[in-house]
């Protein structure tokens, strides 16, 4: 990593000196990511691009497109947004600068006004669809799924005479938007869902610490290595870091193969942290650091004292001492 801490508002430059940033999101308008994107600070003044895919905004970002991307990566219901999760861990040419909660309520927008039972095709994002399947089931049983790039995309098809879907799932503000009629409204089968998406950019200097704050890392499952996972959790635990998320994903290169997305509380600028990631790199060098940020929650932590960068600095010095005695 290189560079200073980036300058408040935006969370880095823009690769052009001068030019506003320019940040691309999952759209069109409307989507649940652009109202994560609206709350970024410094966005209001920069160029917001909506895309048609996670792939292709990250795709950008990496290419220098875009100086920074917002895309789902987690519900509280569904779990993982795989598209995100698995190309982000592709490579290590992108950090995560910040995470951002969103609360999720879903309506049913038709192509026209209609009793939802008589709806045949029902189109939203895959996420949308897992959301309000057991509503759907109850309320729509005659209705087939047709997946859409994004909630707000499943919508605004239906103003278009190409697609012949009936109705869609996405979020209440699209319907004033555009006009459409709601046929029901609140159909999420949790209420409370929260989703959460990361803000992305080129590797750079991480956001400054604050006491609250999150690192992500991608760990390859290595082969022949009985016991590797209590490994992997042995280096967070002895060093007292909470994880608030792991998952195992297919790495793609054949039946067995794996990787574990993990994100654990704490900051790469502290002790107990580098000593953990400096101990996974030493039993898996092909671990990848993708980014230290403020949580979203601001939630406050407690750290063993053992494993407080005082306690780290004092068991430093007292080994030094052994050596000048
Ligand atoms: O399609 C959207 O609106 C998105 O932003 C992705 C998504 C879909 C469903 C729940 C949360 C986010």
């Amino acid at each position: 990593m290189s560079g200073t801490v980036p300058p408040a508002g935006h969370d880095a430059g823009p690769v052009t000196p001068g030019a506003r940033p320019r940040y691309v999101y999952l759209g069109p308008e409307g989507t649940f990511t652009e109202a994560a994107l609206r709350q970024v600070p410094g966005v209001e003044s920069a160029e917001c691009v909506p895309v048609g895919s996670v792939i292709t905004a990250l795709a950008q970002v990496r290419s220098g497109e875009a100086d920074f991307a917002v895309v789902p990566i987690e519900n509280s219901v569904e779990g993982g947004v795989t598209a995100t999760l698995d190309d982000i861990a592709a490579d290590d040419d992108l950090q995560i600068r910040r995470e951002i909660l969103v609360p999720i309520s879903f309506v049913l927008l038709g192509r026209r006004a209609m009793d939802p039972a008589e709806i045949r095709t029902v189109s939203t994002h895959t996420h949308g669809w897992a959301q309000v399947r057991h509503w759907a089931a109850a309320h729509l049983p005659q209705a087939e799924f047709v997946p859409a790039g994004s909630t707000a995309a499943a919508a605004r098809g239906l103003l278009d005479d190409t697609t012949s879907y009936d109705a869609a799932v996405c979020a209440p503000l699209v319907a004033e938007q555009t006009g459409l009629p709601v046929l029901a409204s609140a159909i999420e089968d949790t209420a409370g869902a929260v989703t959460r998406f990361v803000l992305v950019s080129r590797p750079g200097s991480a956001p400054a610490p604050t006491g609250s704050d999150k690192t992500t890392v991608v760990v390859p499952l290595p082969e022949d290595h009985p016991g590797a996972l209590m490994d992997i959790l042995d280096q967070f635990a002895t060093r007292g870091i909470n994880l608030s998320r792991i998952e195992s994903r297919p790495t793609g290169a054949g039946l067995g193969s794996y990787f574990f997305s993990i994100d654990f509380e704490g900051h790469v600028a502290e002790e107990r942290v580098k000593a953990a990631l400096a101990a996974l790199y030493r039993l898996i060098p092909g671990i990848r650091f993708l980014g230290s940020y403020p949580r979203a929650d601001q939630r406050r932590y407690s750290v063993p004292e053992y494993t407080q960068d005082a306690a780290y600095r004092a068991g430093q010095e007292w080994v030094a001492g052994l050596l000048g005695r």
